[in-house]
């Protein structure tokens, strides 16, 4: 399907499916979106267990849903809060972007450049097979690095604009990893959500 949107970036690297959409919100838009969403959110500070020891997640979190069904990664249960107006509002334009119905939202607050995502896959059993991501970032931007799991040569890097929208779909979780990276570089605070559907 040809997207409604004319700036549509397909990433086009093997074993996955992924377009990146630079400008899916209006920039006014995107700003309000921001500001309301810092500061609505009920964020938590989750802990994950490595090796019997306990950290803190390097940023903030919060899951959304409409049915009910907790998320669970990293050793870590997420129960869900119910949709506020202004996340149906994106929810509804994301699943008219990729003709997808979404259950669950985890929104993910990187307060600064030391806040981060390390290495991972989205491949939870909840979320079945060949998932379908859609990111939707907000502030700040980072980057979002992408690695081949057996091809080490497969690499990719990609700023995730104020605005913007990538969709992962296909094998992607199975033959990709994920990150976003720290920075030293001061900078300010992004927030990203994450669609997706957990049965
Ligand atoms: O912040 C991002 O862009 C990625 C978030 C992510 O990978 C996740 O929450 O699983
Ligand atoms: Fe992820």
């Amino acid at each position: 399907m040809k997207g409604l949107f004319p700036n549509e970036v397909h990433l086009n690297l093997p074993d996955s499916d992924i377009v990146y959409y630079p400008d899916f919100l209006e920039r006014s838009e995107a700003d309000s979106h921001f500001d309301l969403l810092y500061k609505e959110t009920p964020w938590q500070q989750d802990h994950i267990s490595l090796f019997g020891k306990r950290y803190a997640q390097p940023r903030l979190t919060a899951l959304y849903g409409n049915n009910g069904k907790p998320y669970s990664y990293s050793n870590l249960v997420m129960l869900p809060h119910s949709y506020t107006e202004s996340l149906l509002k994106i929810k509804n334009k994301v699943e008219a972007q990729s003709g997808t119905s979404f259950t669950s939202c985890l929104l993910n607050l990187y307060r600064n450049g030391r806040d981060s995502n390390g290495w991972h896959t989205d491949n939870e059993k909840e979320l079945g097979k060949h998932p379908i991501i859609a990111s939707v970032s907000l502030g700040q931007e980072r980057f979002f690095h992408l690695k081949h799991r057996t091809d080490k040569s497969l690499k990719q890097k990609l700023l995730l604009q104020h605005g913007s929208l990538l969709l992962m779909k296909g094998p992607t979780q199975e033959a990709w990893l994920h990150q976003i990276p720290k920075t030293a570089k001061p900078i300010g605070a992004r927030i990203n959500l994450t669609f997706r559907i957990i049965a």
